[in-house]
């Protein structure tokens, strides 16, 4: 699986965005070491607050169908803004918990592509070291 298929996935993934509110689109989804793809997208509310964005609603799928941080190869998020979304700090904190330091996340909106990671994207993380 290339990068650059990974990305397609996640553009199908948008297509399944429940955006009544911001009309924004965002897909993702996470590539599994046994070759599984989990999509999401972005689910908004009336209750704003409560909307969830796309790599959250693919993390959540992965791990609900039991998959861990260890089983990640990669995360691909996509939007169709102007400008290449990045993930808000709320995700970036999930992302933290939920993958390994130094998995790529690959981000796009058709037009720029930024290969990342969440040790880039999160430094001086709040994590289970803290708390444990
Ligand atoms: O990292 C992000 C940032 C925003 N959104 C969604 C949430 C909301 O539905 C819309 C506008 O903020 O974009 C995501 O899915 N991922
Ligand atoms: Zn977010």
């Amino acid at each position: 699986m290339t990068k650059e298929e990974l990305l397609q996935h996640a553009f199908e993934a948008m297509e399944h965005a429940y955006v009544p509110y911001s009309h924004y689109r965002v897909g993702a989804c996470v590539l599994l070491r046994d070759g599984v793809i989990v999509k999401g997208a972005n689910i908004e509310n009336a209750s704003f607050g409560l909307t969830n964005c796309a790599e959250r609603s693919a993390l959540f799928a992965a791990y609900s169908a039991g998959y861990r941080k260890q089983d990640i190869k990669a995360l691909a998020i996509v939007s169709e803004g102007a400008y290449l979304a990045a993930p808000c700090g709320a995700c970036r904190q999930v992302i933290v918990e939920l993958m390994e330091e130094d998995t790529p996340i690959y981000l796009s909106n058709g037009k720029e592509e930024v290969s990342t990671t969440i040790k880039e994207l999160l430094p001086m993380s709040f994590t289970e070291k803290d708390v444990l």
